[in-house]
């Protein structure tokens, strides 16, 4: 190793040595999207990265996504995806595809990069996530918003030194099951949890003021200007619940919730072991 390596290392070590002190035996609440997710080896860099928070003593809780792999899922049974207010229109049919690849494919993968360390759940287990259908401005079918996060199995697969990996598919009383938009999940789990961290890893540098341009990323962002982003267009899209959960986390008494790029390998570490962090941190 060259002595610009060993500065480089010890300088680093130095800077995350607060902030592994900070995390150690607390829980941080990561949300994987679909969109990040695709691929293969940026999958395994995340998992090895969700890993080493593990063996440091960090309660690392991943919640999943897997829009793409329902839209295949999809195409393949002649179907297309439809969304009304970046909510998918789930009907029984699309209820059977969204459990299979959520619950099944998408889920089973991640677990099995976890090297025996993962737990793979879905938020029927255990009574995680109990649901009642949406309701509102539209009929969505079997979209559930969720009532209730029981955390006892997470705790369980926590104290037990696992990495719960949970597809969010709740039921409702009757055990009917639900479809359930990751981001939100994560947000109520992360509350429900009381955790440190709520991280979601997505496709884009973070919250963009002109989404075309990753040079206008926004570091900071106060949960009380959100609003106003979203009037103005800032905040729009798949962006919406994604911001919408940070800020939720936040005000449920999640200490603080960040917007990563999950396409850059170790993004999730340089977010919470330096001072400089990585896409955009809502604080109170
Ligand atoms: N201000 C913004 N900054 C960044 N991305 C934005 C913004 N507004 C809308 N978006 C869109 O939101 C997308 C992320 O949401 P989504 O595709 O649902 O992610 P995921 O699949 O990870 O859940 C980005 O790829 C981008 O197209
Ligand atoms: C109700 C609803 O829209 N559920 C989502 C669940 C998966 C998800 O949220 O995946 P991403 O994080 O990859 O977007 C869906 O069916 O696509």
């Amino acid at each position: 190793m060259h002595q610009s390596q060993i500065h480089a290392l010890a300088r680093a070590m130095g800077e995350a040595a607060p902030y592994i002190k900070k995390y150690q035996n607390r829980t941080i609440v990561v949300k994987y999207g679909g969109n990040a997710m695709i691929n293969e080896e940026l999958k395994q860099a995340v998992m090895q990265d969700l890993l080493l928070l593990n063996q440091i003593g960090i309660r690392v809780v991943l919640v999943h996504g897997g829009g793409p792999e329902i839209a295949q899922g999809l195409k393949l049974i002649g179907k297309e995806s439809v969304f009304i207010d970046g909510l998918r229109v789930t009907d029984r049919e699309t209820m059977d595809v969204v459990q299979q690849m959520l619950a099944g494919k998408v889920n089973k993968s991640l677990v099995a990069l976890l090297k025996g360390r993962g737990i793979g759940l879905c938020g029927i287990d255990g009574g995680m996530l109990l649901c009642e259908k949406r309701t509102g401005a539209a009929d969505w079918g079997f979209v559930g918003d969720i009532v209730r996060v029981d955390t006892h199995l997470i705790e369980f697969s926590l104290d037990s030194g696992f990495i719960p990996v949970i597809a969010t598919i709740g039921a409702d009383e009757h055990g009917t099951p639900y479809n359930i938009n990751a981001d939100t999940a994560a947000g109520q789990i992360a509350v429900a949890l009381n955790a440190a961290k709520l991280v979601s890893m997505t496709d884009t540098a973070g919250l963009l003021r002109d989404r075309h341009d990753e040079n206008t990323l926004m570091e900071r962002v106060s949960v009380n200007d959100i609003a106003a982003l979203t009037e103005q267009g800032i905040i729009a899209g798949g962006m919406i619940p994604k911001v919408e959960c940070c800020a939720d986390a936040v005000r449920g008494g999640v200490d603080e919730a960040a917007i990563i790029d999950g396409r850059v390998a170790h993004s999730i570490l340089l977010e919470m072991f330096s001072h400089k962090g990585s896409g955009t941190l809502f604080c109170r």
